[in-house]
């Protein structure tokens, strides 16, 4: 048993001092201290004693034989034993206990339509035949895909169609497309109730039309700016971050492997924590990360996907914590991420390692039960794991939770969460936690721009980038499957193909709109594949429950949108397939970061048509670049066709069983409301003696907030769009459809066929009104810095603290 496991072990800054020098070979020295908790300093100025002797600190290890420019390409991750990792899984958060709103059953209805019309003796059997998936994947591979590693085939993908660019649906603002979507919003699919503002990420979830993301459009514009531009953020960051820890600072350590945990200075219930669920090895970021988190240092952390950078930042907070004063409970840390399901998962994967350990951790994450969690918040839990709203609405509404004993802070997916959708969430948080604390971001595409990185409040932070920024890992295989000009409508034929006979297991399917990926699953459903579906407009359960059913492999397809396209760790997705490229290269590499994590392969797969050619054409530029495997797929057109037709032929089956769920779902929500009024009626004393809760934003704000958003995406025009909640009329529908084609034409290309119409447009447009919008000009990501409320709450350090007197320049607080 672990000594921290002991009843009477309380641990003291002291104790861990002494601890570090106990026979116990194995218990490293330890690392930097956490600040002794309010009721500590009291005790200690009271006793006026001489400060505690800090224990002794660690120097970094920074194991520059590792190639500061890549994943090391002879990284393997290493496994305590193969047996272990494949029993331990990222997402495993007790899902399948997951009880409540479990909404309306799609299946079912299908199922119940499809035994009526065989009661009625046949009728629709044409819906019924269910074609029977045919993995060919490695045929289809063979026959039509090129291996073209920098090869020609890519090029063509690349090239072709800038020379071809006749029927480039580029530039309009699809008015039925624009209606539906605003539409989809505005629903309340399931009646559930807004427990709290923590509908983080729905955001995500409104994508209407694709648009630049402000980070291609700087890609895009003048090289010339942008290397001034480079030399300014150059020097920029040459001020901002502290210099790597050198190499020659590192220990020796002569009982372990230089690969192994054991030359981090990690402690035994740590290692323990480790073996147990099968790491042997840190990977390149872990081994980077661990040393300098120990130190209390502040860190900017960016490795590719699936390498592991969850636990380089659990791993020192946990070993840190261990050295914690114990007297009285304290929250000391919070970890904060853009979804539910990261830090669901986060918190799976931090109690998992801690399992050796006596450290404690509570959720504060938005659509799960806020009373449960602000129950085992009272208790003060060491590690807080949330997500932004709900971290908010507690740190407002709940007198059991303090945050001004929070001594470290980590932004997971950091550059996401520094996005404006965040800004206000953000910018509260930053100024209510004490301003003395260690700060860590990371993300696959972690930015370093400054002006950024300043807004946190950051430190003289490290900066460690393992991998060439914004690189797929090496068992990844992109393929691109080109649709020609005028193909586009036949996509979900294409999809279609694809799931029936190409990649037909444990696939996950990126979408841009919720609305489409719901179609697709009641498509999938008419046509016998199992899929799941994950988006903004399910309730918590019901997400949770989608992706059990795809981790367990009940479903075979995964439906989602970009809800779903970062940090997820669900083991053994064989493809990604991205129905639509995503609205930046930085999304692209989130989703096919879902496939071929910690060492595995995996495969993407991109629809391409004339609307993606921006994001696709930045994919293969960096893949080539890279040295990364790229294929073209080429679907016989007819393949796609008979989909195509055969999707067609369901249209009013797919039709009724989208009213049938309707009225399924109305139902629901009355019988929901109908209890509600209920238990308003049963408990409204009790109702009425709670405190009123302070929301964080109010509807109007949220509007405000979301027209914010909007600006910084697509532009002024498209943020005056989004404030107003009515439909656009005739004539401004029209305006926009002109105004976005006349930007379009700055952003794209043309092609031959439209370069020799000239200026007569009007039929062109026409046969483009499907076609994904490339309006919205690039606004400038100028971030709000008001709403926080100013209220600085830093506590002054105690002697283990890192005597941060200075003021944190720029935080606009
Ligand atoms: N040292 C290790 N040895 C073996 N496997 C590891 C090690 N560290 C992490 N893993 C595994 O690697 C996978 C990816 O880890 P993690 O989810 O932390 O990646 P990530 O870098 O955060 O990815 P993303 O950028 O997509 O969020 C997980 O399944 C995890 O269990």
């Amino acid at each position: 048993m672990s000594p921290f496991l002991d009843d009477d072990f309380v641990g003291t800054l002291s104790d861990a001092a002494s601890l570090a020098s106990e026979s116990d070979h194995d218990l490293p020295p330890a690392p930097k201290a956490l600040r002794k908790s309010p009721a500590e300093r009291k005790d200690k100025k009271r006793k006026r004693s001489a400060p505690a002797a800090a224990p002794p600190v660690q120097p970094v290890h920074n194991d520059d034989s590792e190639n500061e420019a890549g994943l090391a390409s002879d990284f393997d991750f290493e496994l305590e034993d193969q047996g272990a990792l494949e029993d331990f899984d990222s997402w495993d958060v007790g899902g399948s206990e997951v009880k409540g709103n479990a909404g309306v059953d799609l299946d079912d209805i299908i199922e119940r339509r499809a035994g009526k019309r065989r009661k009625l003796g046949g009728e629709g059997d044409e819906d019924e035949k269910v074609v029977e998936p045919t993995n060919a994947a490695d045929d289809s591979e063979e026959d039509d895909g090129e291996e073209a590693n920098g090869g020609d085939e890519d090029e063509e993908l690349a090239e072709d169609s800038e020379v071809e660019g006749e029927g480039f649906g580029m530039g309009t603002l699809d008015a039925e497309e624009s209606d539906q979507a605003e539409g989809d919003e505005d629903e309340d699919e399931d009646g559930s109730a807004n427990e709290g503002q923590d509908e983080d990420e729905d955001e995500e979830d409104e994508t209407e039309h694709q648009v630049p993301h402000p980070d291609d459009i700087a890609q895009e514009s003048g090289a010339e700016d942008m290397e001034r531009e480079d030399h300014v953020e150059a020097a920029k960051r040459k001020a901002f971050f502290a210099p790597e820890p050198a190499a020659d600072a590192q220990p020796v350590s002569l009982s372990a492997t230089s690969d192994s945990f054991s030359t981090l200075s990690l402690s035994r219930p740590i290692l323990k924590g480790l073996s147990s669920v099968g790491f042997a090895a840190p990977t390149p970021i872990q081994r980077k990360a661990i040393p300098v988190a120990l130190l209390g240092k502040d860190v900017v952390g960016g490795a590719q996907t699936g390498s592991g950078k969850t636990a380089a930042f659990v791993i020192p907070i946990l070993e840190r914590l261990l050295y914690r004063p114990k007297k009285v409970a304290t929250t000391r840390v919070a970890i904060l991420m853009p979804t539910r399901e990261l830090a669901l998962q986060c918190f799976a994967v931090a109690k998992k390692l801690a399992a050796f350990t006596d450290i404690t951790f509570a959720q504060a994450i938005g659509g799960l039960n806020s009373r449960e969690q602000e129950r085992d918040l009272k208790r003060r839990p060491d590690i807080v794991i949330a997500t932004p709203g709900r971290f908010i609405d507690f740190m407002r509404n709940s007198s059991s939770f303090a945050v001004d004993t929070i001594e470290i802070l980590v932004l997971d997916e950091a550059d996401r969460m520094l996005e404006e959708g965040f800004a206000d969430e953000l910018n509260e948080i930053l100024t209510t936690i004490p301003k003395s604390r260690q700060t860590m971001l990371f993300s696959a595409t972690m930015t370093s721009k400054v002006d950024d990185l300043i807004r946190v409040g950051l430190q003289q932070p490290v900066r460690l980038m393992v991998d060439s920024q914004n690189s797929t890992v090496a068992g990844l295989v992109q393929e691109f499957v080109r649709l020609r000009p005028g193909r586009e409508e036949k996509r979900l034929g294409y999809l279609l193909h694809l799931c029936l006979h190409v990649h037909t297991q444990r696939v996950i399917i990126f979408f841009r709109q919720k609305k489409t990926a719901h179609h697709v699953r009641v498509v999938f459903a008419l046509c016998g594949l199992k899929a799941a579906e994950l988006h903004g407009s399910m309730s918590q359960e019901q997400r949770i429950q989608a992706i059990e059913s795809f981790r367990s492999g009940t479903a075979s397809f995964l439906l989602a949108t970009d809800l779903a396209s970062r940090g997820l760790d669900i083991k053994g997705i064989e493809t990604v397939i991205n129905y639509e490229a995503p609205q930046s290269h930085e999304i692209y590499l989130h989703r096919v970061g879902r496939t071929a994590r910690a060492g595995r392969t995996g495969k993407s797969c991109t629809l391409a048509a004339e609307p993606d050619r921006r994001v696709v054409k930045s994919a293969v530029k960096a893949a080539k670049a890279q040295g990364a495997v790229i294929r073209q797929r080429t679907i016989d057109a007819k393949d796609a066709d008979a989909c195509a037709e055969r999707i067609d032929a369901m249209a009013d089956e797919i039709e009724a069983v989208l009213v049938e769920e309707k009225e399924e779902k109305a139902l629901l929500t009355t019988e929901k409301q109908l209890s509600k009024a209920d238990n308003m009626v049963k408990y409204n004393d009790e109702i009425q003696a709670r405190p009123k809760k302070t929301w964080f934003q109010t509807e109007k704000d949220k509007v405000e907030a979301k027209a914010k958003g909007n600006v910084a995406l697509n532009g002024v025009e498209a943020g005056e769009r989004a404030k107003k909640k009515g439909k656009l009329s005739g004539k401004e529908k029209k305006a926009l459809l002109d105004k976005d084609e006349r930007k379009a034409g700055l952003e794209w290309k043309k092609g031959k066929a439209e370069r020799l119409a000239g200026e007569v447009r009007g039929g062109v447009r026409g046969g483009k009104e499907k076609s994904g919008s490339r309006g919205g000009g690039g606004g400038e990501r100028g971030r709000g810095r008001g709403g926080g409320r100013g209220a600085s709450r830093g506590v002054s350090r105690g002697s283990s603290s890192r005597g941060r007197g200075r003021g944190r320049g720029g935080r606009g607080d």
